[in-house]
């Protein structure tokens, strides 16, 4: 229920389609107080054009053209809707089953479903429906849901494939679940967003062949629907008569039926198929709320991105995991600012909604991230696409994943060139050529393939695609966490050299706090997703404040002077789906103040210049009540 609504919250044509669904349910639910004429009665008088005794005319037998519009929404509706249901589940079962058993069941079912496939589907349905003639509008139902419910397990099945090699679902499988309740439980809701797309895409078939059907003469004439409508209409030579209204009416209605199915259908596929929501390069910005407050950037200097009171997560089927909360964090220009926090407490989701890229079910449910002026958060997908690599570019650790392996390097560094109106090949080739050398690569491998490169090498392409248009801010998520630490040291040397070059400004993720010491002007540092410290690098390393930031850097050896053995930090951060009334390192803090740190959350409080910290040891400051979306 509640993704229903936030399908229909997040999506304009899921809306659109959902109420004309509903207009003609209620068209359909109501239709003896909308008309009071019969459907089938045969007594209002022949070829009676609209007016207002009769709104929509009469047929050439003498029946009310509305009160047919009206009760004949009851049987198509009903024919739309259960065929649709039924060949979803005969679908998703067939689908699942293949997917989830494998083997000879997949096999069989693969058949099955690969006949039905083939098989051409209108004459398929003319002869099923040949058989079942004047059986009643049940058996045009089943007809129409047994020759179509084979696409649907084709998508469920692939889908489910790719379900069943996950994690979680292999942890199922190991851990000795039931395949019912693997299906049900774990598969089945990951792919409820799916199945609701497949179902109105089968409806939408459904309407549509049940009007051809009926249309040919193939259906139950004997009942009122909008195809047997326009079936009798063509039989009695409708437009011969000058009766459009007794064509138009019926058609219309089945087309705005069909429209309202199929924005239904893709409106959901727009919310729930993240390659969708990527490719507009919209991150699913929910209700935001701007707060009146807006710290200064710490340097003094105006920063160059502000991401203000940011807070985001994802829609998971257990409720919604708050990843980043209230983030504050500013990056001046030419500044390296290094981000740092143990695994999942949130780096990442703040990187990519920062930037405007994370995808579903990921969503910035509130603040701001502005750069160089303009709230990213608040750009069309348009004016997103212009500002993107070059205003902005980000590496991720698999970036190099992103190079098609069959199409040369060049061709892919110019790409990125090329979407923003650098067309002049000279000029392509001189800067392909100036970018290698940047980043340490031949430059005769601008003509080899991304198979022929090593993966050190191939990361270095995807950095000097981000640099390409020398955008203002690249951000880096583990840009080389992938790859061994001799090629690590030199790529982050050499983009260190080349952003003190053209002083572009950096946002560098990564769990290695000695590497950001040596590398960064300013650390923050991350945990259960808020910023709890951020300082000049120096002053990090020399004088933490934060008992969190103490004790990661007691976790790694001094950058000089004899080994030792370190410690790492007992117990566990908390699930980021809980709302923490308190500082969220408090179950580990060895300093902690029963009553005090876990009932209030501390203020983050500027102790120096540049070096702020969230923690009641060195200020009394309460944060303010956070608003941030519920
Ligand atoms: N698609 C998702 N659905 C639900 N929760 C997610 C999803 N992706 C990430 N999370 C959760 O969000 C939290 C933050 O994840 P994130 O990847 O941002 O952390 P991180 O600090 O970058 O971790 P790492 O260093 O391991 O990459 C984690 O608790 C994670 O479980």
């Amino acid at each position: 229920m509640n993704g229903a609504l936030t399908i229909l919250r997040r999506s304009p044509r899921a809306t659109a389609g959902a109420v004309m669904v509903l207009v003609m349910m209620l068209m359909a639910v109501f239709a003896p107080l909308l008309t009071p004429y019969s459907p089938t009665s045969q007594e209002y008088g022949a070829w009676i054009t609209p007016g207002r005794e009769h709104l929509l005319g009469t047929t050439a037998l003498g029946q009310d053209v509305w009160a047919q519009v009206l009760y004949g929404a009851r049987t198509t509706l009903l024919i739309g809707i259960m065929a649709g249901l039924i060949a979803t589940l005969i679908g998703t079962s067939v689908g699942l089953a293949g997917a989830y058993f494998g083997g000879r069941v997949e096999d069989v079912l693969n058949v099955i479903t690969n006949v039905f496939l083939v098989l051409p589907g209108l004459p398929l349905l003319i002869i099923v429906s040949a058989f079942v003639r004047g059986a009643g509008i049940w058996s045009i139902i089943l007809v129409i849901a047994f020759t179509g419910w084979a696409w649907g397990a084709r998508v469920i099945r692939s889908q489910a494939l790719a379900l069943r090699n996950r994690d979680f679902v292999q942890a199922a499988i190991v851990s000795g679940e039931r395949p019912g309740r693997i299906i049900f439980a774990e598969m089945l809701p990951n792919m409820a967003g799916l199945i609701a797309a497949n179902f109105f895409s089968t409806a939408l078939y459904a309407v549509l062949s049940e009007a051809g059907l009926a249309f040919l003469g193939f259906g139950d004439v004997s009942t009122v629907t909008w195809g047997t409508m326009l079936y009798w209409a063509q039989a009695r030579g409708a437009l011969l008569q000058g009766a459009w209204w007794w064509i138009v009416a019926p058609g219309l209605l089945i087309a705005l039926l069909g429209t309202a199915f199929a924005l239904l259908n893709f409106g959901i596929d727009e919310v729930t198929n993240p390659k969708i929501v990527h490719s507009v390069g919209a991150t699913k910005v929910l209700r935001r709320r701007k707060k009146e407050r807006a710290a200064p950037a710490p340097t003094g200097t105006p920063a160059l991105l502000s991401i203000r009171d940011l807070d985001a997560g994802y829609a998971t089927p257990q409720g919604r995991v708050r990843a980043v909360r209230d983030v504050g964090l500013d990056i001046a220009p030419g500044e390296f600012v290094g981000l740092a926090g143990e695994s999942g407490c949130g780096k990442s989701t703040l990187a990519f909604a920062a930037t405007r890229l994370l995808d579903a079910p990921g969503a910035v449910f509130g603040g701001e991230s502005v750069l160089a002026g303009q709230d990213l958060l608040d750009l069309s997908s348009e004016e997103l696409r212009r500002v993107r690599w070059k205003d902005y570019s980000m590496v991720f650790q698999a970036s190099m994943n992103i190079l098609n392996p069959v199409i040369k390097v060049r061709e892919q560094v110019y790409d990125a060139m090329q979407a923003h109106g650098v067309t002049d090949r000279a000029q392509l080739d001189a800067r392909a050529r100036e970018l290698f050398r940047l980043v340490g690569i031949r430059e005769s491998y601008l003509d080899a393939f991304p198979h022929q490169l090593s993966g050190g090498m191939k990361q270095r392409v995807v950095i000097a695609i981000a640099l390409a248009l020398e955008p203002k801010l690249v951000v880096m998520d583990e840009p080389t966490t992938a790859l061994d630490v001799v090629v690590q040291r030199q790529i982050l040397q050499e983009i260190d050299a080349v952003r003190r070059r053209l002083g572009i400004s950096i946002l560098f993720i990564t769990h290695d706090l000695s590497l950001l010491v040596e590398m960064s002007d300013r650390i923050a540092i991350m945990y259960a997703g808020e910023v709890i410290e951020e300082a000049p690098a120096k002053v990090l390393y020399a004088d933490p404040k934060h008992p969190y930031t103490r004790k990661m850097m007691s976790a790694f050896p001094p950058l000089d002077g004899p080994r030792e053995r370190r410690e790492g930090i007992p117990g566990r951060p908390p699930p980021l789906s809980a709302e923490l009334p308190g500082c969220p390192f408090f179950e580990r803090c060895p300093s902690r103040m029963p009553g005090k740190c876990d009932a209030h959350k501390p203020a983050s409080v500027e102790l120096s210049p540049g070096h702020r910290v969230a923690c009641f040891l060195h200020s009394d400051a309460v944060k303010e009540f956070s608003d941030a979306a519920d």
